[in-house]
């Protein structure tokens, strides 16, 4: 079965009647290598194709469908169509020559790059895939299309080959036929098949908006319209092409495009890229909604990388992102509530004080067009039934992300409770995303190894069941694990390797020195100022709330509030120390489990305690 992008249930509603039959054929009849993409604007520009079709073998197509009737034809010519509608004659492109403006246009730019290319023989330097493009007539048949048009022009402006007619897509359409004609409409078949990165960067040349790290191209056309045919292509598209392209895979740009409205839940494992897929869809929402779209997390260094991400991309007027503590905080603020009094700390009143206000009705239920929360793990059952309750039932638009595997704050959260109980309807809408992207195999393998036989300690919900993280990453150093004397030896240790790292020309932002609690934090940044290191010490709220990723500086965090966070860089430091009493070794081992896979391609990890996290540590080099 092929892949359809986004899903068939998310395209039904905008789709003809004569498009949801094609799309039901190309899902049954193609096999599973086939990808096929319905009505996404190329390159940014405001062309849509109705339909994409990418086989690596056979190459990629471009087909238009019309839900046309053969008596409504009036008047043909290359360019136009005069077509009988309802209301009154109209003239419209010749969708021949629609599908192949388009096609011709996505030609121009796989041509440029050089990884398209043949790379030999008679061709070299031309694309080294075929191409075609097609109409598909779902309401008319090879024989009233016939009738309808003389041979002659037929020919010339209809081409056959070129053409599936309503009775070559039936139900009982033989899949071998049907394939046929598809493969019909290519001028020539040449060239191998397709490797996996090929068809990365086709993708890549094709949908900017789900490239990963180069600047994401808006999902949606500027508002100038089309540009005239033979027009220089889309900046986004002209641009230097990279030797090594990123890009969501196939599942996440399902996922992404597929959202749609009601509740989602997207259960990934570490470096599975929840936080893209959030990025993505708050670019999405900001452009769809009018009213405003809330980001929450748990934590606040999060919460500031999350809001530069978005007011890097100009959506910082629709788009609010708070940690969830600082939003109760707005909430008390913005409709004048007072925090109840008590003993509880401030933090937690606040939290009680909005549950109560939203139930006596004085702070709106509904405020917003979408709410996504990432690190979805730690927040607990009556946080996730007040928040529910913030969005507009009209849209219902909620996204949850998460990970059991990081919920650090296990006893209270850990999502132990259902998710329906508290009014998120994750059943069927559920997606698992396995693959770890982030961090290298042999840093992967490290981590997962010293937390897997404690993943499961009493910490899977019925709604979540704990998964295995495999890696998609690269290959890169072992992890390195060092023993010292005490707290000082090790700072004193990394310090002269952040400064050796420099030498060899890394940049400070690109490390980060993690430690698990306790006095370690304190420790080092001492001897980071004695050796003019520059740092940022992010213990302190008001430290993390200004948390900047782009500056050029070593961050030195306590591990919860790295969560969500990377860097090229992780050193652990006093990795042996247990920062709560009498802690289960499993709480432990799942805090340096979110520790360990911040690192992207190195790993330091020291210690001095004799603790069993120590030893197993040890016994993992
Ligand atoms: N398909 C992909 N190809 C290459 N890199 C990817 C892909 N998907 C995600 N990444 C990269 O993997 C890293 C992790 O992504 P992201 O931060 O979104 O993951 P996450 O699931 O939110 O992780 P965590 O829960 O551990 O914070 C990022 O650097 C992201 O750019």
């Amino acid at each position: 079965m092929a892949e359809l992008i986004p899903t068939l249930n998310t395209c039904l509603p905008k789709m003809t009647s004569g498009e949801k039959r094609f799309a039901r054929r190309l899902e049954k009849l193609l096999e599973d290598d086939y990808l096929c993409w319905f009505d996404i604007p190329l390159g940014g520009k405001r062309r849509y194709p109705d339909f994409i079709v990418l086989h690596p073998a056979r190459g990629l197509l471009f087909l238009e469908v019309k839900d046309w009737k053969a008596e409504n034809l009036k008047r043909l010519s290359h360019k136009q169509v005069d077509l009988l509608t309802p209301t009154g004659l109209k003239t419209v492109a010749n969708p021949i020559e629609q599908a192949r403006q388009c096609c011709y246009q996505v030609l121009q730019v796989l041509g440029r790059d050089k990884q398209l290319q043949q790379p030999a023989g008679n061709h070299t330097g031309k694309l080294c895939m075929p191409y075609g493009y097609g109409v598909v007539f779902a309401n008319i048949n090879r024989k009233q299309l016939d009738d309808a048009i003389p041979e002659e022009h037929r020919s010339k402006l209809l081409p056959s080959h070129l053409l599936i007619c309503k009775d070559e897509m039936i139900e009982a359409a033989d899949a071998e036929d049907f394939q046929a004609r598809l493969w019909g409409m290519f001028n020539y078949q040449f060239g191998a098949k397709l490797t996996l990165p090929q068809i990365d960067r086709i993708r890549w040349h094709l949908f900017p908006e789900i490239r990963i790290d180069a600047e994401q191209a808006s999902l949606f056309p500027s508002a100038d319209g089309d540009e005239p045919e033979g027009d220089a292509p889309a900046t986004a598209l002209a641009e230097a092409i990279p030797d090594i392209v990123k890009i969501m895979d196939v599942q996440q740009e399902q996922l992404a495009r597929s959202l749609g409205d009601g509740h989602r839940v997207v259960h990934g494992v570490a470096g599975s890229g929840k936080t893209l897929i959030l990025g993505y869809r708050c670019l999405y929402l900001a452009e769809a909604l009018n009213k405003p779209i809330l980001v929450l997390c748990f934590n606040i260094t999060l919460a500031a990388r999350l809001r530069s991400f978005i007011s890097v991309r100009g959506i910082g007027d629709k788009v609010q992102v708070y940690h969830f503590h600082d939003w109760c905080g707005e909430q008390l603020r913005a409709y004048h509530v007072a925090v109840e009094k008590g003993e509880a700390p401030v933090w937690e009143r606040q939290v009680t004080s909005v549950i109560s206000a939203v139930e006596r009705g004085d702070i709106p239920q509904g405020q917003y067009g979408a709410l996504l929360i990432d690190e979805g793990h730690d927040f607990q059952a009556d946080w996730l039934s007040l928040v529910a309750k913030m969005v507009d039932p009209e849209t219902n638009s909620l996204l949850l992300l998460y990970d059991d595997a990081q919920s650090i704050y296990k006893a209270k959260s850990a999502l132990k409770f259902s998710l329906a109980s508290v009014g998120i309807k994750a059943q069927g809408r559920t997606t698992i995303l396995k693959l770890n992207y982030r961090n290298t195999r042999e840093i992967l393998n490290f981590a997962y190894a010293l937390a897997k036989d404690y993943f499961g300690a009493g910490n899977s919900s019925e709604d979540m069941p704990l998964i295995a993280p495999q890696a998609a990453g690269n290959s890169g150093p072992q992890p390195v694990v060092k023993r010292f004397e005490s707290l000082e030896a090790e700072a004193a240790y990394i310090t002269r390797c952040l400064l050796a790292w420099q030498q060899r020309g890394k940049s400070w932002k690109d490390i980060a020195i993690l430690y698990p609690g306790g006095t370690a934090g304190k420790v080092i940044a001492a001897h980071l100022k004695k050796h003019a290191i520059p740092n940022a010490w992010l213990a302190a709220s008001q430290f993390k709330r200004n948390y900047n990723p782009e500056l050029d500086q070593v961050s030195i965090l306590p591990i919860p509030s790295s969560k969500g966070l990377e860097f090229e860089t992780v050193v652990v430091l006093d990795a042996s120390f247990s920062p709560v009493e009498d802690a289960e070794l499993a709480d432990d081992i799942r805090r340096m489990y979110v520790g360990l896979t911040r690192a992207r391609e190195q790993l330091m990890v020291s210690y001095h305690r004799q603790t069993p996290i120590g030893e197993l540590l040890e016994g993992l080099v």
